[in-house]
Protein backbone atom coordinates (compact mmCIF):
# COMPACT_ATOMS: atom_id res chain seq x y z
CA UNK A 1 0.00 0.00 0.00
CA UNK A 2 1.44 3.44 -0.99
CA UNK A 3 0.16 6.88 0.89
CA UNK A 4 0.10 10.16 -0.58
CA UNK A 5 -0.37 13.11 1.17
CA UNK A 6 -3.00 15.71 -0.76
CA UNK A 7 -3.14 19.52 -1.05
CA UNK A 8 -4.79 19.54 2.04
CA UNK A 9 -2.06 16.88 3.42
CA UNK A 10 -4.47 15.74 6.39
CA UNK A 11 -6.63 13.82 3.52
CA UNK A 12 -3.97 10.96 2.20
CA UNK A 13 -4.68 8.90 -0.66
CA UNK A 14 -4.14 5.64 -0.33
CA UNK A 15 -2.77 3.43 -3.82
CA UNK A 16 -2.99 -0.54 -2.98
CA UNK A 17 -0.76 -3.04 -5.00
CA UNK A 18 -2.45 -5.19 -7.34
CA UNK A 19 -1.19 -8.67 -7.91
CA UNK A 20 -2.16 -9.98 -11.67
CA UNK A 21 -2.06 -13.24 -13.10
CA UNK A 22 -3.59 -15.42 -15.10
CA UNK A 23 -6.54 -15.84 -12.68
CA UNK A 24 -7.14 -12.20 -12.66
CA UNK A 25 -5.68 -10.47 -9.40
CA UNK A 26 -4.78 -10.56 -5.57
CA UNK A 27 -4.91 -6.73 -3.37
CA UNK A 28 -4.51 -6.05 0.30
CA UNK A 29 -7.45 -3.42 0.08
CA UNK A 30 -6.68 -2.29 4.10
CA UNK A 31 -3.71 -2.82 6.42
CA UNK A 32 -3.10 -1.96 9.51
CA UNK A 33 0.21 -2.44 10.44
CA UNK A 34 0.64 -0.63 6.94
CA UNK A 35 -1.57 2.73 8.24
CA UNK A 36 -0.71 2.97 11.58
CA UNK A 37 3.18 2.83 10.60
CA UNK A 38 2.16 5.79 7.98
CA UNK A 39 0.34 7.97 10.70
CA UNK A 40 2.66 7.33 13.53
CA UNK A 41 -0.77 6.30 15.24
CA UNK A 42 -3.33 3.88 15.44
CA UNK A 43 -6.97 4.41 13.94
CA UNK A 44 -9.69 1.52 15.17
CA UNK A 45 -12.12 1.35 12.44
CA UNK A 46 -15.22 0.10 13.79
CA UNK A 47 -18.00 0.09 11.31
CA UNK A 48 -17.89 -1.06 7.50
CA UNK A 49 -20.16 0.46 4.92
CA UNK A 50 -21.96 -0.17 1.79
CA UNK A 51 -23.91 1.24 -0.97
CA UNK A 52 -24.82 1.10 -4.14
CA UNK A 53 -26.05 3.82 -6.41
CA UNK A 54 -26.70 4.49 -10.09
CA UNK A 55 -25.64 7.13 -12.51
CA UNK A 56 -25.81 11.14 -11.20
CA UNK A 57 -26.78 10.24 -7.66
CA UNK A 58 -24.80 11.88 -5.08
CA UNK A 59 -24.62 11.38 -1.56
CA UNK A 60 -23.10 14.73 0.92
CA UNK A 61 -22.11 16.46 1.92
CA UNK A 62 -21.60 14.68 5.38
CA UNK A 63 -20.19 14.70 8.41
CA UNK A 64 -21.18 13.23 11.89
CA UNK A 65 -20.70 16.66 15.04
CA UNK A 66 -18.24 15.14 17.78
CA UNK A 67 -18.16 12.63 20.05
CA UNK A 68 -19.72 11.22 16.61
CA UNK A 69 -16.72 12.09 14.11
CA UNK A 70 -15.53 9.74 11.87
CA UNK A 71 -12.73 9.05 9.86
CA UNK A 72 -13.55 7.46 6.58
CA UNK A 73 -11.22 4.96 4.43
CA UNK A 74 -13.29 5.49 1.16
CA UNK A 75 -13.37 3.09 -2.11
CA UNK A 76 -15.32 1.96 -4.97
CA UNK A 77 -15.63 -1.63 -6.19
CA UNK A 78 -17.78 -1.19 -8.73
CA UNK A 79 -18.00 1.81 -11.49
CA UNK A 80 -16.43 4.98 -10.64
CA UNK A 81 -17.17 8.57 -8.73
CA UNK A 82 -15.91 11.75 -7.59
CA UNK A 83 -15.16 12.00 -4.17
CA UNK A 84 -15.04 14.97 -2.38
CA UNK A 85 -13.77 15.89 1.46
CA UNK A 86 -14.75 19.38 2.56
CA UNK A 87 -12.42 20.74 5.38
CA UNK A 88 -14.58 21.87 8.00
CA UNK A 89 -12.35 22.22 11.02
CA UNK A 90 -12.77 25.75 12.64
CA UNK A 91 -9.06 27.58 12.77
CA UNK A 92 -8.18 24.83 10.21
CA UNK A 93 -5.60 26.83 7.72
CA UNK A 94 -7.41 25.04 4.93
CA UNK A 95 -10.97 25.66 6.27
CA UNK A 96 -13.58 26.00 3.71
CA UNK A 97 -11.27 24.05 0.64
CA UNK A 98 -12.11 20.74 -0.18
CA UNK A 99 -10.13 17.95 -2.46
CA UNK A 100 -11.65 16.08 -4.87
CA UNK A 101 -10.42 12.59 -6.58
CA UNK A 102 -12.15 10.04 -8.83
CA UNK A 103 -12.12 6.68 -7.46
CA UNK A 104 -12.99 3.34 -9.25
CA UNK A 105 -13.07 -0.07 -9.77
CA UNK A 106 -10.09 0.47 -12.18
CA UNK A 107 -7.84 2.54 -10.67
CA UNK A 108 -8.60 1.39 -6.82
CA UNK A 109 -7.77 3.95 -5.19
CA UNK A 110 -8.61 4.95 -1.69
CA UNK A 111 -9.53 8.31 0.37
CA UNK A 112 -8.09 8.59 3.61
CA UNK A 113 -10.99 11.15 5.06
CA UNK A 114 -10.45 12.41 8.62
CA UNK A 115 -12.34 13.66 11.48
CA UNK A 116 -13.97 17.03 10.35
CA UNK A 117 -14.39 16.85 7.19
CA UNK A 118 -17.48 16.50 5.22
CA UNK A 119 -17.65 14.21 2.81
CA UNK A 120 -19.45 13.35 -0.33
CA UNK A 121 -19.68 11.34 -4.11
CA UNK A 122 -21.15 11.57 -7.31
CA UNK A 123 -21.11 8.54 -9.34
CA UNK A 124 -20.27 9.01 -12.71
CA UNK A 125 -20.34 5.78 -14.12
CA UNK A 126 -24.17 3.53 -14.66
CA UNK A 127 -23.78 2.31 -11.00
CA UNK A 128 -21.27 2.01 -8.86
CA UNK A 129 -21.01 0.50 -5.44
CA UNK A 130 -19.25 2.18 -2.71
CA UNK A 131 -17.40 0.82 0.23
CA UNK A 132 -15.73 2.48 3.38
CA UNK A 133 -14.76 1.56 6.64
CA UNK A 134 -15.48 4.31 9.77
CA UNK A 135 -14.04 4.49 13.13
CA UNK A 136 -17.12 5.72 15.30
CA UNK A 137 -20.42 4.22 15.30
CA UNK A 138 -23.18 5.96 13.23
CA UNK A 139 -25.18 8.27 15.40
CA UNK A 140 -28.42 10.26 13.41
CA UNK A 141 -28.55 12.42 15.85
CA UNK A 142 -24.99 13.82 15.56
CA UNK A 143 -25.54 13.54 11.61
CA UNK A 144 -25.14 17.00 10.04
CA UNK A 145 -24.88 18.05 5.74
CA UNK A 146 -23.59 20.90 3.73
CA UNK A 147 -25.06 21.69 0.54
CA UNK A 148 -23.29 20.15 -2.44
CA UNK A 149 -23.38 23.00 -4.17
CA UNK A 150 -22.76 25.69 -2.32
CA UNK A 151 -20.95 28.06 -4.41
CA UNK A 152 -18.67 29.38 -1.30
CA UNK A 153 -17.32 25.74 -1.55
CA UNK A 154 -16.67 25.99 -5.41
CA UNK A 155 -16.70 22.41 -6.28
CA UNK A 156 -16.70 20.94 -9.49
CA UNK A 157 -18.82 17.77 -9.40
CA UNK A 158 -17.83 17.21 -13.20
CA UNK A 159 -21.19 16.73 -14.00
CA UNK A 160 -24.12 18.36 -15.15
CA UNK A 161 -26.21 19.52 -12.13
CA UNK A 162 -29.78 18.70 -13.93
CA UNK A 163 -28.40 14.69 -13.96
CA UNK A 164 -27.64 15.00 -10.66
CA UNK A 165 -29.73 12.49 -7.72
CA UNK A 166 -30.33 13.40 -3.94
CA UNK A 167 -31.83 12.25 -0.91
CA UNK A 168 -35.05 13.99 0.08
CA UNK A 169 -31.98 14.88 2.84
CA UNK A 170 -29.70 16.31 0.71
CA UNK A 171 -31.86 18.47 -1.21
CA UNK A 172 -32.09 20.37 1.73
CA UNK A 173 -29.09 21.09 3.30
CA UNK A 174 -27.98 24.03 4.59
CA UNK A 175 -24.96 26.46 3.52
CA UNK A 176 -21.63 26.05 4.37
CA UNK A 177 -22.09 29.12 6.57
CA UNK A 178 -24.92 28.12 8.27
CA UNK A 179 -23.77 24.83 8.77
CA UNK A 180 -22.36 23.87 13.07
CA UNK A 181 -18.52 23.44 12.60
CA UNK A 182 -15.99 22.75 15.58
CA UNK A 183 -12.81 23.47 16.63
CA UNK A 184 -11.34 19.13 15.58
CA UNK A 185 -8.13 20.52 17.34
CA UNK A 186 -4.56 19.61 15.91
CA UNK A 187 -4.82 16.00 15.55
CA UNK A 188 -7.94 14.86 13.14
CA UNK A 189 -7.82 11.28 13.23
CA UNK A 190 -7.79 11.18 17.10
C1 LIG B 1 -24.65 6.37 7.11
C2 LIG B 1 -25.61 5.34 7.75
C3 LIG B 1 -26.94 5.30 7.37
N1 LIG B 1 -27.77 4.41 7.95
C4 LIG B 1 -29.19 4.37 7.52
C5 LIG B 1 -29.95 5.66 7.77
C6 LIG B 1 -30.91 5.73 6.61
O1 LIG B 1 -32.10 5.04 6.93
C7 LIG B 1 -30.21 4.98 5.49
C8 LIG B 1 -29.59 5.91 4.45
O2 LIG B 1 -28.81 6.88 5.14
P1 LIG B 1 -28.19 8.12 4.40
O3 LIG B 1 -29.21 8.71 3.48
O4 LIG B 1 -27.59 9.02 5.41
O5 LIG B 1 -27.06 7.41 3.51
P2 LIG B 1 -25.93 8.08 2.63
O6 LIG B 1 -26.48 9.28 1.94
O7 LIG B 1 -25.31 7.04 1.82
O8 LIG B 1 -24.92 8.60 3.77
C9 LIG B 1 -23.55 8.42 3.63
O9 LIG B 1 -23.07 9.37 2.68
C10 LIG B 1 -21.66 9.38 2.48
C11 LIG B 1 -21.33 10.48 1.51
C12 LIG B 1 -20.91 9.45 3.74
O10 LIG B 1 -19.87 10.10 3.86
C13 LIG B 1 -21.39 8.59 4.84
O11 LIG B 1 -20.76 8.89 6.06
C14 LIG B 1 -22.89 8.65 5.00
O12 LIG B 1 -23.26 9.92 5.50
O13 LIG B 1 -29.21 4.18 6.10
C15 LIG B 1 -27.32 3.51 8.91
O14 LIG B 1 -28.11 2.68 9.44
N2 LIG B 1 -26.00 3.53 9.26
C16 LIG B 1 -25.13 4.41 8.71
O15 LIG B 1 -23.91 4.38 9.06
Amino acid sequence: MNFKRLDIPEVILCQPQVFGDDRGYFSETFKQQALDEFLGYNINFCQDNESKSGSGVLRGLHYQLPPFAQTKLVRVIKGRVLDVAVDIRKGSPTFGKHVAIELSETNKKQLLVPRGFAHGFVVLSEEAIFLYKVDNRYNPEYDRGIAFDDTALGIDWKIDKSHVQLSPKDLKQPLFEQAEVFDFGTDPYK
